[in-house]
């Protein structure tokens, strides 16, 4: 058997990052950058005002205050988005400002309205202001020509509005992995419709659909096949055309109806055994003439959703030229849990803060079928292949799903 390592450095060795592409801004969201970004414009553009007020000379003001006035002469006003150079503030003179508008030529700070009568042809003014005072001066933050993102960010709120700031519409970046999803089994009815004896509601595919979309990638396909080789080849054929990475689930194990493992193990797709519990049986290879990255998961639900998390996610990170980041936290067994020798053990816990540790209790139902223990649980615990036992105060290492203290 394949260790849960070598297993996952043979998928990365065989996936190459997607060729960069243009994105507008609203589309690069949780995308990584591929080259760096210089602002195309100071920031601020221009020297600005900080408050709604009066932009004045400081040395018109010295000495005032509530109980000396000085009265100033309001020449103008500007607003923001304004053109103020045809103003000049002169000695004794304001010209009424808003937040954000260009400072006109002569003035040197700002006195807030709160600070003065808020007179429109004459103002008093109760407060003396330092030259400087309430502007923002341009290029204060950013300089034209700097360096503001660099190549390998992940694009977050924060950056679209600083690519936003600095001039940028478009930003160049890994584009989003198109993922296609197919489940298999004759077994599976779509959920809400009656089952007949033997039959059950089909849940892989909306489970992994969801976790390819929380990485950031689009799903673009979602099928259900019948467990008629010739049909799923033809079906992935069509997908493969259109997708950047396919994902299956079940038929990949010793049945005498395995469909995934009889249609793809002639092309091309290595179908081995993981030491790891749950998910065994895995298949990736490269498919068709696109050769388009192909997982195949069992089809057991836990074991499909370990699956994703040990080896899709981290797949789907590299083509978008990312490493996957996880929550990992050294943990504390809660109490004891026995594990199956030369396998690593996923198995399912609830995590919480208990003072300086993390308390791990691993959820009762371990089974690869136990769908609602796995939603009981917020994390994931990997116990090492040669460990069969784990006692309470044992340490692990825990891979947090949700917030500790809530699994929902
Ligand atoms: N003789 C052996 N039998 C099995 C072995 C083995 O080594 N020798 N391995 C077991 C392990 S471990 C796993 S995991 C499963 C993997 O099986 P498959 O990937 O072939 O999956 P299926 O047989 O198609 O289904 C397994 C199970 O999961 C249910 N299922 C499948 N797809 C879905 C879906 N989309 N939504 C909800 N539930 C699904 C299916 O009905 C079965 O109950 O093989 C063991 N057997
Ligand atoms: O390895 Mo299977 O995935 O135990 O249930």
């Amino acid at each position: 058997m394949r260790s849960v390592t070598e297993h996952r450095d043979a998928i990365l060795s065989a996936i190459s990052p997607l060729p960069p592409a243009e994105l507008a801004l609203a589309d690069c969201l949780g995308l990584v950058t591929t080259a760096d970004i210089s602002s195309r414009v100071p920031l601020p553009g221009f020297d600005n005002s900080a408050m709604d007020g009066y932009a004045v000379r400081a040395a018109s003001v010295v000495g005032a205050s509530a109980a000396t006035p000085v009265t100033l002469t309001v020449v103008g006003e500007v607003a923001a988005g304004a053109d103020a150079s045809g103003l000049q503030v002169g000695p004794g003179e304001a010209v009424r400002i808003m937040t954000g508008a260009m400072m006109p030529a002569g003035a040197d700070a700002v006195v807030m309205v709160e600070r003065t009568d808020g007179g429109l042809e004459r103002v008093a003014v109760t407060e003396a202001v330092e030259s400087g005072r309430s502007i923002r001066p341009a290029g204060e933050d950013v300089q034209e020509g700097e360096l503001v993102i660099p190549a390998g960010a992940r694009v977050n709120a924060r950056t679209l509005a600083l690519a936003a700031s600095t001039g940028h519409p478009r930003l160049p970046v890994r584009p989003r992995p198109r993922v296609a999803i197919v489940s298999t089994g004759d077994e599976l009815i779509p959920p809400g419709e009656a089952l007949a004896p033997g039959q059950i509601h089909e849940s892989n595919a909306i489970m992994l659909a969801a976790a390819v979309r929380t990485l950031g990638c689009e799903v673009v396909a979602s099928s259900a096949a019948t467990d008629d080789p010739d049909a799923l080849v033809a079906l992935l054929a069509d997908l493969a055309g259109r997708c950047d990475a396919l994902v299956t689930s079940g038929g990949v194990s010793m049945g005498a109806y395995d469909v995934v493992k009889a249609a793809l193990h002639e092309r091309g797709i290595d179908f081995v055994q993981v030491a790891m519990q749950p998910g065994k049986p895995q298949g990736f290879g490269l498919f068709g003439e696109q050769q388009v990255p192909i997982f195949a998961l069992p089809g057991n639900p836990v074991s499909a959703f370990v699956s994703f998390e040990v080896f899709v996610a981290p797949a789907l990170e590299a083509m978008m030229g990312a490493t996957h980041e996880r929550r990992v936290v050294q943990g504390v067994m809660g109490h004891e849990l026995s594990s199956p020798a030369g396998r690593t053990q996923i198995a399912r816990a609830v995590t919480s803060r208990s003072g300086e540790d993390w308390l791990v209790d691993p959820v009762v139902g371990q089974g690869s079928h136990f769908i609602a223990d796995l939603v009981r649980a917020n994390s994931l615990v990997i116990v090492p292949a040669e460990t069969t036992r784990m006692v309470a105060g044992d340490p692990v290492e825990v891979w947090l799903l949700s917030e500790p203290g809530s699994t929902w």
